[in-house]
């Protein structure tokens, strides 16, 4: 394995730079919102295609993530080949993803980095590949809804050259 340390660019999350790989979850980058409960409640409506595959069901849970050291290096991506998996911050910090597209395992030339607001959630589609979670700014709760039923459906891949990100210039 190459020794080769490629320093990764970092974009801001938005939805159309995210598009490819699944969808973003905020309030502004809902395509539709309407008032609800005699006015004192705005529902940002159906803003994530939660996928839990034909044979699956959907669940909820809570990820306690401890906060990432930066400079942080990608040696390895992950995918869900049977459903999506959406993460969206409960703890108000900002966080990292990491993705590359669904279908061949990706090199490190196939990354793309995103930062994330803490009031921008993320659904990676059925298949893509992404980094397990990178909290930063202290141990952070994230809700997490993804697929459970049979099958394998995490399947994990070493970068033979890895990606370093780092923040600030
Ligand atoms: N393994 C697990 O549930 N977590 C990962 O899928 C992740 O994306 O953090
Ligand atoms: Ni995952």
């Amino acid at each position: 394995m190459s020794e080769t340390l490629i320093r990764l660019t970092v974009e801001p999350l938005t939805a159309e730079a995210f598009a490819p790989f699944g969808d973003v979850i905020a309030t502004a980058d809902a395509q539709r919102h309407f008032t609800i409960n005699g006015g004192n409640t705005e529902r940002y409506h159906d803003l994530a295609r939660i996928d839990p595959g034909p044979d699956g069901r959907a669940i909820v849970s809570i990820f306690r993530g401890q906060p990432r050291r930066l400079p942080f290096t990608v040696e390895m991506m992950e995918r869900h080949p049977l459903g999506s998996q959406a993460f969206v911050p409960l703890s108000g910090g900002a966080y990292l993803v990491v993705v590359a597209p669904a279908g061949n395992p990706p090199g490190v030339e196939d990354l793309r980095v995103f930062l994330a607001r803490g009031d921008q959630g993320v659904n990676y589609a059925c298949g893509v590949w992404h980094h397990p979670l990178l909290a930063l700014d202290g141990v952070s709760d994230f809700l997490v809804i993804d697929r459970a039923g049979e099958g394998p459906n995490c399947d994990e891949v070493r970068l033979d050259e890895a990606g370093v990100i780092e923040l600030g210039d």
